[in-house]
């Protein structure tokens, strides 16, 4: 939070219990009293999202190629783009076929982008023909991109093959471009034009000599390796320095469900380093990411062959696909919730009679003294809100509105000490059931729910105020009352409130804002009934 949010957060007490002007009914302006500037919190600012460009062949089957590409790069909160290089024939057995479309179609995909969007990442995957690459090539050397991953694809987990033979040449040419290549076993062998590495130490010094002579990070993969083990290696020896190896352990996970592996870790890996700029913690966070939706391919059941990863089993598991309200929206049902009970409430005759006035005295002074007893434990319940607010703004808000309330039960008591035994009553059965609803609730320890629960009192109180404040007249016995909730302080106040909590809610889990709202319901009802229980007092 910034500085400029404290101190306008400010204002604490401002006026509490300042509205209880006069004496009499105007003592109930506890919640006029309750302090109205704070505001709420600027909305944190959300990190700049990638925007990553995949060049990469099609495959229909969805598991690899620019589809698990642009998966990948919206898995690891990037912005995905595709421009295809050639359309296969694919399914999860094997790769029945390979269209490439003219390469002067492939340089229009190019332009038409690198004209319109600022691109943060490219990655390449499939190039299928020479005449590809070098459309890829001259482009990038034209672009100069600020980052460039190159998954070297070749040949395909099913063994078919997706590069010209002749084009391994270009291809090696343009990992020189490159700020990272991540090969398999067999493409680093090409690469470096030496046999393919047998073990994880002869494949990370291969590593190390190809990153030495084109100059270029290499993520060395051993998931071509036998055993149980499925390490990586981020290998840098550029410019001839000795060699940096950042080893990445892996344990191997027993599935058929690895097709696309390649393309998914290293779109997850352009996408992460776009983002972050930290080299060895996008490899481990992607990494760690594609384990687990490796592990959760084969639940999706697509094909016979090499299934697909599950990109997104992860954001799912944690709640990704759960819709959330806008804060407008949580107001517009909470009320709308609540419209029988507010009905209830102005239809009942102690608001009606307050209303017009035919309210009898004694009710009236009852009804007062049980709102001070009410204030008093209301305080304590705004103050735990105030121990447990997130946010200082938010914890000033709640203490001085419960300092006010306290500032007001204290003026209750000096304007109708006069009233004695009439103002001295113990607390009633419904203003004991309303406490304990709301002692529970901030007992019980979660800010979100509590502070649901502590809404009605402003929100009700003001919708009341607001609806009777024209009815006041000089010769109305009760006009002090009408005129203290319609006040522009408490008004404030009782829009932050609401600010705070829909904020709150439209945040939390689905379980956490049905707990607000049964909260705040089952206050709103307390409301209701403690206007009732103060009609007809004095008959009985
Ligand atoms: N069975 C497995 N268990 C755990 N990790 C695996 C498994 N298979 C592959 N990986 C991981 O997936 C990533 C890609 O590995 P791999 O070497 O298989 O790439 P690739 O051959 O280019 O992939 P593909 O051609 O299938 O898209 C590596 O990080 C590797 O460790
Ligand atoms: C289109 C395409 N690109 C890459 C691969 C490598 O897995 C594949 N199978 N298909």
């Amino acid at each position: 939070m910034s500085a400029e949010d404290l101190v306008s957060g400010g204002a604490l007490g401002a006026g509490a219990g300042a509205g209880a002007g006069a004496a009499g009914a105007s003592g109930v302006a506890g919640m006029a009293g309750m302090a109205g500037a704070s505001r709420v919190p600027r909305v944190p600012r959300v990190p700049r999202v990638p925007r990553v460009l995949s060049i990469a062949g099609s495959d229909p089957s969805g598991g690899a190629g620019i589809q698990a590409d642009l998966k990948s790069i919206a898995a690891n909160g990037g912005y995905g783009m595709a421009a295809i290089t050639a359309l296969t024939v694919q399914n999860t057995q094997g790769v029945r076929g390979v269209h490439v479309p003219p390469a002067e179609f492939l340089r229009e995909q190019l332009d038409a982008l690198s004209d319109d969007v600022t691109i943060d990442a490219v990655k390449i995957g499939m190039l299928a023909t020479t005449e590809v690459v070098g459309v890829v090539r001259s482009w990038l050397e034209e672009l100069q991109p600020p980052l460039i991953v190159l998954d070297p694809v070749m040949v395909a987990t099913s063994g078919d093959r997706l590069l010209d033979a002749e084009a391994e040449l270009a291809l090696r040419e343009l990992v020189r471009l490159c700020d990272l290549v991540t090969p398999n076993i067999p493409e680093l062998a090409i690469i470096a034009a030496e046999p393919a590495a047998e073990t994880w130490p002869e494949l990370v010094a291969q590593a190390a000599r190809v990153s030495a002579s084109y100059g270029v990070r290499v993520l060395a993969k051993g998931g071509h390796l036998s055993g149980a083990e499925a390490p990586d290696a981020l290998v840098d020896a550029r410019l001839g320095n000795v060699p940096v190896v950042t080893e990445f352990d892996g344990i191997r996970i027993d599935t058929s469900n690895t097709h696309g592996t390649g393309c998914s870790l290293s779109s997850a890996l352009a996408t992460l380093i776009a983002g972050t700029g930290d080299w060895a913690a996008a490899v481990g966070e992607s990494k760690r990411w594609l384990s687990e939706s490796i592990r959760a391919g084969a639940a999706l059941q697509v094909g016979s062959g090499h299934g697909p990863i599950n990109h997104f089993a992860g954001l799912w598991q944690r709640g990704g696909v759960v819709t959330a309200p806008t804060p407008a929206e949580v107001r517009e049902h909470w009320w709308a919730e609540v419209a029988g009970i507010r009905a209830q409430i102005d239809g009942g005759d102690f608001v009606r009679a307050l209303g017009d006035g035919s309210l009898d005295r004694a009710d009236f002074v009852w009804y007062l003294a049980q709102d001070a007893l009410y204030l008093r434990d209301y305080a304590r319940a705004l103050a735990e809100a105030a121990r447990l607010a997130p946010t200082a703004a938010e914890q000033a808000f709640w203490a001085s509105s419960a300092e006010g309330c306290i500032v007001t039960e204290l003026q209750l008591h000096e304007s109708w000490s006069a009233d004695g035994e009439l103002f001295g009553a113990a607390p009633s059965a419904t203003t004991t059931a309303y406490l304990n609803h709301l002692l529970a609730t901030a007992a019980r320890g979660d800010y979100a729910v509590l502070v649901a629960a502590l809404l009605p009192c402003f929100w009700v109180y003001h919708d009341v105020g607001s609806r009777l404040h024209p009815l006041a007249h000089t010769e109305h016995p009760y006009s002090d009352w009408l005129t203290t909730y319609a006040d522009k302080e408490f008004a404030d106040a009782t829009e932050q409130a609401i600010t705070i909590v829909a904020a709150l809610a439209a945040d939390a889990t689905p379980q956490v804002r049905e707990a607000m709202l049964s909260a705040f319901v089952a206050s709103t009802e307390h409301e209701r009934d403690f206007f009732a229980a103060a009609f007809g007092v004095a008959l009985t």
